[in-house]
């Protein structure tokens, strides 16, 4: 999918520069499992500009103090081998990164990476060279191994994502869900990391016929829920899949869950957790679903952050910041 440019000699110029906003992502949505999502109104802003013989990042935000700041930061290296892979030379990349996406709790922060740097590095080229949409979602989708968070990323509202071939790897499709106005994100943030990769580790690799067939009509009811009728967000927000296997590696998360669920919440493991997401029916059942949260925690010293989210109706943004 990511294929050569036209033969002949192609450098990007010294001095281009773009950049990028990439909005965090919810997946899964309960029933959804590798296919749903939802683009939230919080961003990651990446530039990135070309230079001569040197590859550096600088970083600030989440992962200021963690991550690379050399050549093997994940967006430099994407970038670098994606613009390979289309035959382009680059003399040198600098990124600056300004992070409000937490890593590693469920809220497409390495999606947004994978975003940034594929969407940023195809900026970079000139416009009768770049990728179309679809292009860009099935290299996105490759890369982060499953669409359900990128295509939101990409296209921002909710998504619906198949892959036509049976794996990430292949063709993806993806539809835009005409949401309901009334549908209200809260996301509750604890102050600990889980690993997508770790955890997926923890699915089995088969389930019974009778519960993927329920998982699949909750899915379907999902979809109406969400677009037609969101008093009905609860049941639609029933997992059979994911959420119970991976219970054993965040307990407050299964526990949290469980309470909002008995309050009549939609509440479900955001992406591969450990944050919680309710898909509120308007704003008032946000704001009791956020104060019955804070309410549950005050006492506690388990850091939860809770907030009602907006949801991103566009999906990243590139600006063009010099020709170069
Ligand atoms: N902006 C970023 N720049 C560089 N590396 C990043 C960035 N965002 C995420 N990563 C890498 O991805 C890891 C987190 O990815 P992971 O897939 O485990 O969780 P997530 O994407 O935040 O959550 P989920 O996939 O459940 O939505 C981080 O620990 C870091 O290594
Ligand atoms: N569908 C993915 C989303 C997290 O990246 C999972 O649950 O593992």
């Amino acid at each position: 999918m990511s294929r050569p440019l036209t033969p002949g000699e192609r450098r990007l110029p010294v001095g281009r520069a773009v950049r990028v906003h990439v909005p965090a992502t919810s997946a899964n949505l309960g029933p959804g499992f590798d296919s749903m999502g939802l683009a939230l109104q919080l961003d990651d802003e990446v530039t990135l500009e070309v230079v001569e013989g040197v590859w550096a990042a600088s970083v600030e935000g989440e992962g200021a103090e963690s991550l690379p700041t050399d050549g093997s930061h994940l967006i430099l290296r994407l970038a670098r081998e994606h613009l390979a892979a289309r035959g382009v030379t680059v003399p040198g990349l600098t990124l600056h990164a300004v992070n409000r996406i937490p890593h590693a709790r469920g809220l497409g922060s390495s999606a947004a990476a994978v975003v940034a740097a594929i969407a940023g590095a195809e900026a970079l080229l000139d416009p009768e060279d770049r990728l179309d949409a679809d292009g860009l979602l099935g290299v996105c989708s490759a890369l982060e191994g499953h669409p359900d968070n990128v295509a939101p990323a990409l296209r921002g509202g909710a998504t619906v994502s198949w892959s036509r071939g049976g794996d990430a790897a292949g063709e993806v499709g993806t539809a835009e869900l005409s949401l309901h106005p009334g549908v209200v994100p809260v996301v509750a943030v604890p102050d600990v990391e889980v690993s997508t990769h770790a955890v997926r580790a923890l699915l089995p690799t088969s389930v019974p016929h009778a519960e993927a067939a329920a998982q699949a009509g909750r899915a379907a009811l999902l979809v109406h829920a969400l677009s037609r009728e969101p008093r009905l967000l609860a049941e639609a927000t029933v997992d059979l899949l994911h959420q119970g296997p991976r219970s054993s590696a965040m307990p407050e998360t299964a526990a949290l869950i469980t309470r909002l669920r008995a309050a009549g919440h939609a509440a479900v493991v955001s992406g591969a957790g450990p944050s919680v997401l309710v898909l509120a029916p308007g704003e008032r059942a946000a704001t009791t679903a956020a104060e019955y949260v804070r309410e549950l925690y005050a006492d506690s010293s388990c850091g939860w952050r809770v907030q009602v989210t907006g949801i991103a109706r566009g999906g990243a943004r590139v600006e063009h910041v010099r020709h170069g």
